[in-house]
């Protein structure tokens, strides 16, 4: 598979911290990337000020009260409604239901599956709605909804109505500030948050200061879901419906391979590092009940809000990788994840939760009788705005030194915390080193590239080199089409999933610089490809003795996505 042309450098960059910021979600557009001339007069004032030693020294790096940070929300005496209570008790349900009733709105999710989801309901309720995520934008005709992943949420447009779906997710260390930036900078009439009561009091502190009315709504759950006393003891035990819940690849692989073996079951399956249009498919597969796809492999790639026609959860681990430590899955991992067994509405109407093995169910059965801890603090991130004045005074320091200065110096109200920012400071490390403005720099730091893997780092690497030497950056110059093939073992599997973080990369910066990177189709078409050769490499693991009819139905499935990839070669 010698597809890309990556010039493979090794560089230090170790020392940047740790943590994995799931950074394919990240949005420049709500970070003020491009100075308005408002801002940009204030910027110069603020300046002329600070050098002429008029008045006291303005300090960047105080953050203590971001909701100033938007003009737009301020002016509105918005009603912020809280919808709050267990999983599968129609938080998102009532909220949507608002949101299709109203002129106009903007539904902000933590997955792009989710704001798949809406989007597809609000279409087919005829209320027409644009899908927009980092990487794509499908817009409807004549639509005044959108259904985004958080981070794209617009803090400058007008809306009657706004959902913040998983609103607790502003306690993460990572996306969290997205969430708190679509909580203070959204402007609409209506605010609609949904998620855990554990965030109930943090909200309402937060919004002191805002001026909006709150009120909070608690939900019951709509379907029972009943903890098993027994473990799964053997795959052997697999029934249609079941959903077994994994955290590694080759656990998943290696699952799947083992229940299909059994010529009982189908399984598809959902991770992270599956292209987001594949989770998509193999999800759909799994919802519907006229495909043999009746059991699903899955990691907490499932956990939030999705409604799937799983009957029961099993934990086959309740451990995890964080990418730090192996460490127990906390309880509001627990209740996400076992809420997405028996959801209301769908053909399993009881839901039930179990582990593969007796050991693990003491802390299954602890932690779905725990509350959820009560949120303490929500993430902030510095605005471009404020990096760049500081940039202006400091003109010597990189971006490195300047994030370095943010996160060291920030000064925060005791209800927020600075988000973590290990991955951007590894981005920040390579672009510093070369010719690129302040604005690009802060671009490809943000952008959706996992450092954590080699290939898709050196892509940006790459591209950054790229850009900065010539100003544009073809895809040819380090991919060739036509040279992707379906991997035959794992380790190939895992280099074209790299290769397609390439390509999404690609079509990111693509939506951003679009003079620079001018290939967004060509990228876009060869991205489909991969996702199209992984699943032909699903659908070829696994099988053992297939029965007539299983291979007549994987043979029409194959040969639909074989034509599906020479239609899109
Ligand atoms: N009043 C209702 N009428 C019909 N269907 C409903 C109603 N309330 C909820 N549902 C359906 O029940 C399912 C679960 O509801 P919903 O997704 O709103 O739950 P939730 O509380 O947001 O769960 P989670 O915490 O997992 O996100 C959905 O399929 C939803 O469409
Ligand atoms: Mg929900």
């Amino acid at each position: 598979m010698a597809a890309l042309f990556l010039c493979f450098r090794h560089r230090k960059v170790s020392a940047f911290g740790i943590s994995r910021l799931p950074k394919d979600n990240l949005d420049p557009c709500q970070l003020h990337l491009k100075l308005k001339l408002g801002t940009l007069v204030g910027v110069l004032n603020v300046l002329r000020e600070y050098s002429s030693g008029s008045t006291t020294k303005f300090d960047f790096t105080d953050l203590t009260c971001p909701h100033t940070w938007y003009p737009n929300a301020r002016r509105k005496h918005r009603k912020v409604f809280l919808h709050v209570g267990p999983t599968n008790s129609g938080k998102t349900h009532h909220a949507l239901k608002k949101l299709e009733s109203s002129s106009s709105g903007i539904y902000c999710g933590p997955l792009r599956l989710l704001a798949w989801e809406v989007a597809k309901r609000l279409n087919k309720a005829k209320v027409p709605c644009d899908l927009i995520t980092g990487q794509e934008r499908e817009e409807v005709d004549g639509a005044k909804h959108k259904a985004v992943t958080v981070e794209m949420a617009d803090v400058n447009s007008d809306y009657s109505c706004a959902v913040v779906d998983e609103i607790q997710m502003l306690g993460c260390k990572t996306r969290g500030f997205s969430f708190t930036r679509a909580l203070l900078g959204i402007s609409a009439d209506e605010l609609h948050l949904c998620g855990d009561p554990a965030a109930v009091p943090l909200i309402e502190e937060i919004l002191k200061v805002t001026g909006d009315d709150v009120k909070v709504e608690y939900y019951e759950r709509l379907s029972p879901l009943v903890p098993s006393k027994k473990p799964l003891g053997s795959f052997c035990n697999i029934q249609t419906g079941d959903c077994i819940v994994t955290f590694s690849r080759r656990e998943i692989y290696r699952m799947k391979k083992k229940i299909e073996s059994g010529g009982k079951h189908l399984c598809s399956v959902v991770y992270g590092s599956l292209p987001p249009e594949t989770r998509t498919r193999q999800a759909t597969m799994f919802n519907d009940a006229s495909s043999e796809f009746d059991v699903l492999v899955a990691s907490d790639a499932i956990g939030m809000g999705l409604n799937l026609n799983i009957s029961r959860i099993i934990f086959s681990t309740m451990t995890k990788f964080d990418g730090v430590e192996i460490r127990d899955l906390t309880v509001p991992e627990v209740k996400q994840i076992a809420g997405r067994a028996g959801r209301y509405g769908s053909k399993f109407p009881v839901g039930e939760v179990t582990c593969l093995h007796a050991d693990d169910l003491p802390l299954l059965l602890s932690s779905l009788e725990s509350p959820s801890p009560i949120l303490e603090t929500a993430g902030l991130f510095p605005t471009f705005d404020l990096m760049f004045m500081y940039s202006r005074l400091h003109p010597k320091s990189g971006i490195y030194q300047i994030l370095e200065h943010f996160l060291e110096n920030a000064k925060l109200s005791p209800n927020y915390f600075i988000a973590d920012c290990g991955e951007v400071l590894k981005v920040a490390a390579i672009i510093d080193e070369m010719p690129l403005s302040l604005q690009d720099k802060y671009l490809f730091c943000i952008s959706p590239v996992d450092m954590n893997d080699e290939i898709s780092s050196q892509g940006l690497t790459q591209f950054a080199e790229n850009y900065a030497k010539k100003g544009i950056v073809r895809l040819k110059e380090i991919f060739t089409p036509g040279t992707l093939m379906v991997p035959k073992t794992q380790a190939k599997l895992e280099e074209l999933e790299s290769i397609h973080k390439v390509l999404d990369l690609y079509v990111w910066l693509s939506f951003r610089l679009e003079d620079s990177f001018p290939d967004r189709e060509l990228a876009a078409s060869q991205k489909a490809i991969c996702g199209l050769l992984i699943e032909e490499f699903l659908e070829r693991l696994g099988w053992q003795k297939p029965t007539a009819r299983r291979l007549r139905s994987r043979n029409a499935s194959s040969s639909s996505l074989s034509k599906d990839v020479k239609r899109i070669l």
